[in-house]
């Protein structure tokens, strides 16, 4: 697929994308951009991010921060050993995550691989959004995760056949080789085709998430780059990594890609997505990563619309430190699922 069979609605994106870049935009133009953007101050960028674990939270704030880490969780299962009855496991957990408290919050998301979206859908029932706000989203990885080593053709397949089961968010990958290799213009071009894939026959979209899979990228310099790369493309969110390759998602890089979203909502008024995914398993980290987003973009992205956790386990330590905040004590260890 080149640009000139690019689809009408991805066309006023691309118009958008070449205004910004200067001119058609091809390798020379987006190279020409996105090597343009200053360094970024290695030191500065950690030290930032390692001041956002020393502030103190009162334990009213704590119950809160709890709640919400919770409504901003993509409940994960990713394994190649999954099972339609995982899955329905999993949607339980997300309908009800404290069977001892039915004021304890859902998740945004369960989030499966592409095959696995028909069980998720039925496990939920009317409790799935399906465009609703006060439902349970279902999130497909698609496009050859993890690795995302396929033709184009197989990738937009993949996002469609998740798209026509149900699936509400779309969990792409972006071609890491080809990015590493200065390849923009492929990167751009096959974000900008998922996105049309998520086209749902009534002319509304699944929602984007762009894997950029920071572990691979290297450098914050890569990283900053390939979140302009993929917000330009049409993403609607860029979320850190796979949960596949080590490492995954760590703060300073969060915040890097929250301080990108910042600068394009300065600059073009659009709201971008941000989900950290990978290794986040402790309650104490995931309420860092909240004081990062307040502290960058400011709480209106502390919404399941802007920003997620992509985690399998963060729920289970979630929980455990809620039961705490509520009783002052925790039940013991059979009180979350271990799965
Ligand atoms: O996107 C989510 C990740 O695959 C989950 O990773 P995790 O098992 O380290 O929480």
């Amino acid at each position: 697929m080149t640009l000139k069979d690019t689809p009408a609605t991805t066309l006023a994106k691309v118009d958008r994308a070449g205004k910004i870049v200067g001119g058609i935009v091809n390798d020379s133009s987006l190279r020409r951009y996105l090597e343009g953007i200053p360094g970024i101050d290695a030191v500065g960028l950690e030290a930032r991010a390692g001041s956002f674990g020393t502030r103190s939270i009162k334990t009213t704030s704590k119950a809160w921060a709890l709640d919400r880490i919770i409504e901003l969780i993509d409940l994960t299962t990713l394994e190649g050993a999954d099972t339609p009855g995982k899955v329905r496991s999993l949607v339980a957990k997300a309908l009800l995550p404290d069977p001892t408290d039915p004021a304890c919050p859902r998740v945004a998301a369960v989030c499966v691989y592409g095959d696995m979206v028909p069980y998720a859908v039925e496990a939920l029932g009317s409790a799935h959004s399906a465009g609703r706000d006060d439902g349970i989203n279902v999130a497909a990885v698609a496009t050859a995760f993890p690795s995302g080593r396929a033709s184009l053709d197989i990738k937009l397949r993949d996002t469609a056949e998740a798209v026509a089961d149900g699936a509400d968010e779309i969990d792409m990958v972006i071609d890491r080789g080809a990015f590493l290799a200065g390849r923009y213009s492929t990167v751009y071009e096959q974000i900008a085709a998922v996105k049309e894939a998520c086209r749902r026959t009534d002319g509304s979209y699944a929602h984007l998430k762009v894997i950029l899979e920071t572990g691979e990228l290297a450098t914050y310099d890569n990283v900053r780059r390939a979140s302009w790369l993929a917000i330009l493309a049409g993403g609607d969110f860029i979320k850190t990594s796979t949960g596949k390759v080590s490492p995954a998602a760590t703060l300073p890089m969060t915040l890097l890609m929250l301080e990108v979203v910042r600068d394009w909502h300065r600059l073009t008024g659009e709201k971008i997505g941000v989900k950290p995914a990978g290794g986040i398993r402790a309650a104490k980290d995931a309420v860092r990563y909240l004081v990062a987003v307040a502290e960058t973009v400011g709480e209106e992205w502390l919404d399941p619309h802007l920003f997620r956790f992509g985690a399998s386990s963060l729920l289970n330590d979630v929980l455990l430190q809620r039961q705490k905040v509520r009783t002052g004590h925790y039940s013991g260890p059979d009180y979350v699922t271990l799965d």
